[in-house]
């Protein structure tokens, strides 16, 4: 895709900025590494034998289960968060509040619950040795709970393929998928004692029985065990054959598909990527999914412009995918302006980040960021900034020519103050003279009583008279008096929305009212 894109940009960094520099608000293989965390254990206990990673991924088909294929009803819509939708027998255990209790750290107005439970569960995956999976964005949260239709291990082999088959997968699909998430976790005495027995297991505290040997890493294990014939896997050797689900359906088409995952674990986890990928894009009808979210080579990120007086303080970073410390590249700046100027300056680099198991590394530099102690980059308001390019170790990165487009229309101004008793505050946001934005307004970030995130425009009246901050950009402004609000400025252009990305605050204004 091309930057900017506030929606792509915050899905690909969670996405990609797993580990590392830059991650903090998004990262959640923190909660995964090591893969055996379980963060609810009262003693934070790595023997408990429960594990996030394996919470998230089962949240995950849970979300997805209640897909019908046929009406297009239900799916990837994040109605598993709905405590109703959690109440259910075939939804038992905690292990769904434990996953929204942290991958809601993730949403905003850009990612919804339901995104964010497919990120935790693709990162589980990733993080926990599994292959990569395509992610697309884009999923819309539930306001109320689907129809039942998680499948439950006392259900005969029929209503299993019957169920699979509604949500779209055929039998041997079935068999994959089950295989690829029961490579990780298990079944729980206090949920299913129907299932399995107190285990007196020091390493197994909390009574899990586990699918395979492995329960925190993604393996083949889970096959190679059954084929081999010595697994403890509790839904096939369990002591009550009733609920011995895994059994029927591992055996439904005469073990040739565990066979298949016995034999090469590349098999295996080629299979899984694309049957995870499937059941994350599991979504009710009519919703549009993201194209299939690959890493910018080149990223900007955190860009912000202010104006301060008679100068644009331009702060930001960029990101080069695939590229080591050690082999730092040498990076600069350019950027274009309004006069048909380029300026040019060399970046610093800051830190790393990674993803995938460190299979993927990244470089950071800063140009200037104030956030990380370095001045901004001072610019000529007249000139202003349209647009940014790269040159990496001598090669021009502009997105095939299109440039890194910023735009200079209209940024918070720093005569924004605050003062009084009780404290009060005024936004003032200079905007760019010959623009004329239809409106500048407020975004605020709203959360209903179900979590879902939309974002409430709250209008500036436009100036009577022009209020000069400098020749090139003049004043609008508002009063605040909620010193709780948080907002990020928006305005309409030409018919177009656009926002700021950082969230602004009156307490954090310098200037006294
Ligand atoms: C017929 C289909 C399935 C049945 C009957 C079934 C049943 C179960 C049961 C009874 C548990 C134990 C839960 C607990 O004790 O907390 C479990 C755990 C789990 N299931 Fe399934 N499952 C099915 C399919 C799937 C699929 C398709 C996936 C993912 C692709 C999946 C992922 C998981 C994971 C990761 C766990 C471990 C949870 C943990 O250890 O906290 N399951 N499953």
């Amino acid at each position: 895709y091309v930057w900017p894109s506030p929606q792509l940009d915050a899905l690909e960094a969670i996405r990609f900025d797993q580990v590392g520099f830059n991650t903090i608000g998004t990262t959640l293989t923190s909660f995964v590494q090591p893969c055996n965390l379980f963060l609810f254990d009262p003693t934070i206990n790595p023997n408990s034998g429960r594990s996030d990673a394996a919470d998230w991924i089962r949240t995950a088909y849970h979300d997805a289960a209640t897909h019908n294929i046929t009406d297009g009803t239900g799916g990837m819509d994040g109605s598993i968060r709905l405590a109703a939708e959690q109440a259910r027998a075939e939804n038992a255990g905690n292990g769904f509040s434990n996953t929204m209790g942290i991958v809601l750290a993730v949403v905003n107005r850009y990612v919804s619950n339901a995104d964010a439970i497919a990120l935790g569960a693709l990162i589980a995956i990733e993080a926990c040795g599994g292959p990569e999976i395509a992610f697309r964005g884009g999923r819309v949260d539930a306001a109320v709970p689907n129809t039942p239709g998680v499948p439950v291990p006392q259900q005969d082999l029929d209503s299993h393929i019957a169920i699979f088959a509604r949500q779209g997968f055929t039998q041997t699909e079935m068999i994959g998928l089950v295989a690829c998430g029961h490579t990780f976790g298990g079944v729980q005495h206090s949920v299913f004692p129907n299932i399995v027995n107190v285990l007196a297991d020091s390493t197994s505290i909390d009574d899990v029985a586990h699918f395979d040997s492995s329960p925190v890493s993604f393996d083949h294990n889970v096959a190679a065990e059954y084929i081999a014939g010595t697994t403890k896997n509790p839904l096939v050797v369990g002591f009550n054959d009733t609920t011995n689900s895994d059994k029927r359906i591992f055996g439904s088409d005469g073990n040739a598909t565990m066979r298949s995952f016995a034999n090469s674990p590349g098999h295996f986890a080629s299979t899984c990527a694309n049957l995870f990928a499937r059941m994350l894009d599991t979504v009710p009808r009519g919703v549009q999914l993201t194209e299939v979210i690959e890493p910018l080579p080149v990223k900007p990120a955190s860009i912000n412009l202010v104006m301060n007086g008679g100068t644009l303080e331009l702060t930001g970073l960029v990101r080069l995918w695939n590229t080591t410390q050690a082999a730092a590249p040498t990076v600069s700046l350019l950027w274009h302006d309004h006069v048909g100027h380029t300026g040019n300056t060399t970046l610093n680099f800051r830190s790393t980040s990674s993803s995938t198991s460190g299979k993927y590394s990244a470089t950071w530099y800063g140009f200037n960021s104030t956030v990380f102690g370095n001045k901004p980059l001072l610019l000529d308001p007249v000139a202003g900034v349209t647009s940014l390019g790269f040159v990496v170790n001598g090669v021009l990165e502009n997105q095939g020519g299109l440039g890194f487009a910023i735009q200079d229309a209209f940024m918070l101004s720093q005569t924004s103050c605050q003062g009084g008793a009780p404290l009060t505050g005024r936004v003032d946001v200079a905007v760019r003279n010959g623009v004329h934005p239809t409106r500048v307004y407020l975004e605020q970030v709203v959360t209903d009583s179900v979590q879902r995130i939309s974002i409430t425009e709250i209008d500036m009246t436009p100036p009577l008279q022009p209020i000069a901050v400098n020749s090139a950009y003049s004043l609008w402004s508002m009063n605040l008096t909620d010193q709780d609000m948080t907002f990020t400025i928006g305005a309409e252009i030409h018919g177009i929305k656009y926002s700021t990305t950082e969230p602004l605050s009156f307490l954090e204004f310098s200037e006294a009212c």
